[in-house]
């Protein structure tokens, strides 16, 4: 079961120039969450924050009754072990093979036997489908299988809070939608709070529970998908629509005089597009944390976008029949 991580106020500078000030936000126990942003708006360095490897500025991370920055080497050492991170190349090392990799935390954390090992090992590389390539080095396996032998490796202290860095980069659209689904059949089995931050716009449109975006130097929006997927707010509107229409510009932040011209020249956003329907675990299952489609949107008054939650829409993946089966009822 996961564990629920409360960010308050965190606040993040290098030699003086803010990364991001005052980010609250809430990852829900067991539930996936999704951190987008343009390039340099300081994703990587919040979850490296969330580690422990960087040290806020001010604010905290409480885990429980434990605040991170807060908490001596030894006690971070400890809080450390509940997190199982996939980090963008899978770090793997390039001389060992992938058992040897997978069995490492293990080897270094544990007071485990070889043959205890070799059982937890093997279920990790099963759960991720690399059972039979252990005695593969790093080299030897393409970018995809490399994520998934990093994913195994994150998977080996049983993490009650697992962090991917842009697990979908370097990945073709249909390694991509294969790790997708993936990482939604493993929250499934592991309940563990899981934090995804990526680029790929499909991926945050359909997989998590929750989305947040960061944005010139703060938390835009943090909330359920369906909040963000039906929001009006032009940041959030533009990034999860891949519009160049917006405040968002090539530098980030379009200046004054570009705004002033889109708006003289009347150039309007295009209509929000339907909401998809989240991806499902493989086994047609429910997780524990999923929602029925349009849940949110009803229990807020939001007539989401005509088409919302349809299954036939294109781009989403597979869909079950189990998560859609409470549609809203929305004018087409
Ligand atoms: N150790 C560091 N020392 C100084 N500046 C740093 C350090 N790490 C990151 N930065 C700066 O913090 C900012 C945010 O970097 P970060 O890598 O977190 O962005 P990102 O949102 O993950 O970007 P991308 O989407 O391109 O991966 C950048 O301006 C970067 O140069």
């Amino acid at each position: 079961m996961g564990v629920e991580v409360r960010v308050e106020g965190l606040t993040k500078s290098f030699g003086g120039h803010p990364v991001w000030a005052d980010v609250s936000l809430t990852l829900p126990t067991g539930e996936i969450s999704v951190l987008l942003g343009p390039s340099g708006t300081g994703k990587s360095v919040f979850l490296k924050t969330l580690i422990g490897l960087l040290k806020p500025d001010r604010g905290s991370i409480w885990i429980s009754d434990r605040d991170l920055p807060r908490l001596s080497e030894r006690d971070l050492y400890e809080v450390r072990r509940l997190f199982g991170v996939l980090f963008q190349d899978g770090a793997l090392f390039g001389s060992m093979t992938l058992y040897d990799n997978v069995a490492f935390p293990l080897r270094e954390h544990t007071r485990k036997s070889e043959s205890e090992i070799r059982s937890i090992v093997s279920e990790k590389l099963e759960m991720v489908g690399l059972t039979g390539a252990e005695k593969k080095l790093p080299g030897e396996i393409s970018g995809g299988m490399r994520k998934r032998a990093g994913l195994a490796r994150a998977l080996v202290l049983d993490p009650e809070i697992i962090l991917f860095d842009e697990p979908d980069s370097g990945l073709d659209p249909v390694r991509t939608a294969y790790l997708n689904q993936l990482i939604v059949d493993l929250n499934q089995q592991t309940d563990a709070t899981f934090l995804i931050v990526t680029h790929d716009i499909n991926t945050a449109r359909t997989v998590p529970d929750n989305i947040g975006l960061l944005y010139h130097r703060h938390l835009a929006m943090f909330g359920p998908r369906e909040m963000l997927l039906s929001s009006e707010e032009p940041v959030v509107r533009q990034f999860l629509n891949a519009q160049r229409v917006g405040p968002i510009g090539m530098a980030e932040e379009k200046d004054a005089d570009e705004l002033e011209a889109e708006a003289a020249a009347g150039v309007e956003l295009p209509p929000l597009p339907p909401i998809p329907p989240q991806l499902p675990p493989s086994n047609g299952l429910p997780r524990r944390a999923q929602r029925p489609a349009g849940q949110w949107c009803r229990e807020n008054g939001v007539v989401p976008p005509p088409g919302s939650f349809e299954t036939n829409m294109p781009s989403t993946g597979r869909h079950s029949v189990e998560n859609t089966h409470e549609l809203p009822v929305v004018a087409s």
